[in-house]
C-alpha cells in the first residue's frame, strides 16, 4: 500500500513538474516547444497593474499555453517563420496558463522556434550591428529578461473582450450623443493640405473598413509575440502609452532599434502587407498635392518617397500622452535624405504638436482624426512632436462596435531604418 502510495506520488509529481510539450504556431507561424512545469503550488491567482486589462505576467504564444486552449492564428499576410527564443517566468496569467489544465500558478516557459526565410529584413539589420541585450539562461539559452525585477506582464489587448455589457452599450451610446456634438476640426487644424515643406497631412485618408481592419490586425499580432508592452526609459519612468514593433524593435531605453522584443525576446512582428501598400499610396497622394504647387520642379525633393521596413504601433488610452521629441534613431542615411514618417491614426481624435523647437508654447497644434494621415520628411524630417491629449468619445461610432478598440487612439508610424 506505502510502495504503490508512493508510485503514484512518483508519478504525479514527474507529470506535474516535466516538460508538457505545446506546438507553439504563433500568428507568426512561428513553430516552437512550450513546455509547462509546474512551479509552485496550484492555487491561482489573478493579479492586475495598474493598466487596465493588463494581467500580471508574461506570455509567450500565451493563446496556446493551457492544453484546451491551444488555438492556431495565422498572421494576416506575414509568412515567414520568426525566431522567438525565451525563457521567461510567469507569474499567474490570465490567459491561457490560469486556465491550463493542472491551474498552473506560476510556470517556466521555454520557447525554441526557428527562423525560415523572411523578406531580409532580419539578415540586413543584423549587419548593420543593432545591439540586443540577450542574456544567457542556466542552460544557455538565449533569452532577453525585460524589466529586471518587475513582473513580466502578458501583451496588452487593444480592444475589450467579452459580450458586449451594458457598461460597454451605454459608452457607445453616450459616444453616439456625444458624436451629434462634435466639431469636425478640419477648419481648425487647417484642414488636408501642406502644413509645412516636407510635411502633409491626408484628412480622413484611410477608410473606415481599412480603419477596422488596421485595428483588427493590431490587436491580433498585439496580443502575440512581440505584442504590446508600456515602454519605459532608462531613469525607470513609463511612456504613457503602450507599445509594439513591427519589423525593428525600437527601444526608448537604448533609443536604438533592436531585432528583439525587450518584453519576451521574440523577434518583432513583421508589418503586414497591407500596412506597406497603404504607406507607399499615402506618399503618392501626398506628391499628388504637392505637384499642384508649379513652382516645384520635383515633389520628391520636397517630400522623398521610402519604403518601410519598421512601423512603431502606439497605443494611447485616454489619459495618454507623448511628449515632445524628434524621431532620429533610424540610419544616418535615412535621416540625412529625409526619409519620411508616415503616422496613421485611427480611434479617438487626439491634438498632436509640432514644431522646430521642444517648446509647447512654440509648437503648432493640430487635431489628428480617425483616419488621416500625416506625413513628415524632408525637411520636416526633424521636427519636434509629440501628443497633448486624446479626445474622449471621439472615434468613428462604427469602429468601436465593429472592433471593440478600447477608448482612445491607435498611432502607427511608418519608417525606413
Ligand atoms: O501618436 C502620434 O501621433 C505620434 C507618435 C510618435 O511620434 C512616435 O511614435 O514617435
Ligand atoms: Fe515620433
Amino acid at each position: 500500500m506505502v510502495f504503490m502510495y508512493r508510485l503514484i506520488k512518483a508519478k504525479t509529481f514527474r507529470l506535474l513538474t516535466s516538460p508538457v510539450p505545446v506546438p507553439c504556431i504563433s500568428h507568426q507561424i512561428c513553430s516552437g516547444l512550450l513546455s509547462i512545469r509546474k512551479m509552485n503550488g496550484g492555487k491561482d491567482s489573478a493579479s492586475e497593474d495598474s493598466i487596465p486589462g493588463r494581467a500580471n505576467s508574461t506570455s509567450l504564444c500565451r493563446d496556446f499555453a493551457g492544453g484546451a486552449g491551444i488555438k492556431l492564428r495565422p498572421s494576416p499576410d506575414c509568412i515567414d517563420r520568426r525566431e522567438c527564443r525565451g525563457a521567461v517566468e510567469t507569474s499567474s496569467d490570465s490567459l491561457g496558463v490560469r486556465h491550463g489544465s493542472f491551474g498552473i500558478r506560476r510556470s517556466r516557459i521555454d520557447l525554441r522556434s526557428e527562423q525560415r526565410s523572411g523578406d531580409g529584413n532580419s539578415s540586413k539589420f543584423r549587419n548593420k550591428n543593432i545591439t540586443a541585450r540577450v542574456k544567457r539562461s542556466k542552460s544557455g539559452q538565449s533569452y532577453r529578461k525585460p524589466d529586471e525585477g518587475a513582473n513580466h506582464v502578458a501583451p496588452f489587448d487593444i480592444c475589450l473582450s467579452g459580450s458586449r455589457d451594458s457598461a460597454v452599450l451605454k459608452s457607445l451610446q453616450e459616444m453616439e450623443e456625444n458624436q451629434e456634438n462634435v466639431e469636425h476640426p478640419i477648419e481648425e487644424s487647417g484642414g488636408q493640405g501642406v502644413l509645412r515643406p516636407g510635411m502633409v497631412l491626408l484628412k480622413r485618408y484611410i477608410s473606415l473598413g481599412d480603419q477596422i481592419e488596421m485595428v483588427k490586425t493590431c490587436q491580433e499580432i498585439g496580443r502575440g509575440p512581440g505584442g504590446f508592452y508600456r515602454p519605459g526609459y532608462k531613469n525607470g519612468a513609463k511612456l504613457r502609452l503602450q507599445m509594439m514593433c513591427l519589423g525593428l524593435n525600437w527601444d526608448p531605453e537604448t533609443r536604438k532599434y533592436e531585432d528583439q522584443s525587450p518584453a519576451d525576446g521574440c523577434k518583432p512582428p513583421c508589418i503586414p502587407r497591407k500596412f506597406n501598400q497603404l504607406v507607399e499610396t499615402a506618399i503618392q497622394d501626398a506628391h499628388g498635392l504637392l505637384g499642384k504647387d508649379c513652382t516645384l520642379s520635383n515633389v520628391e525633393d520636397m517630400l522623398p518617397a521610402m519604403s518601410p521596413d519598421i512601423c512603431i504601433v502606439n497605443f494611447y488610452t485616454t489619459t495618454g500622452r507623448l511628449g515632445l521629441h524628434q524621431d532620429r534613431d533610424e540610419s544616418s542615411e535615412s535621416l540625412e535624405k529625409g526619409l519620411p514618417v508616415v503616422s496613421f491614426s485611427v480611434g479617438d481624435s487626439a491634438e498632436f504638436l509640432y514644431g522646430d523647437q521642444r517648446d509647447v508654447n512654440k509648437a503648432d497644434k493640430v487635431v489628428l482624426e480617425s483616419g488621416d494621415v500625416l506625413i513628415f520628411g524632408g525637411k520636416s524630417r526633424h521636427i519636434f512632436h509629440g501628443v497633448t491629449s486624446v479626445i474622449p468619445d471621439s472615434a468613428p461610432k462604427t469602429l468601436i462596435e465593429e472592433t471593440r478598440l478600447r477608448p482612445g487612439r491607435l498611432n502607427l508610424t511608418f519608417r525606413q531604418y
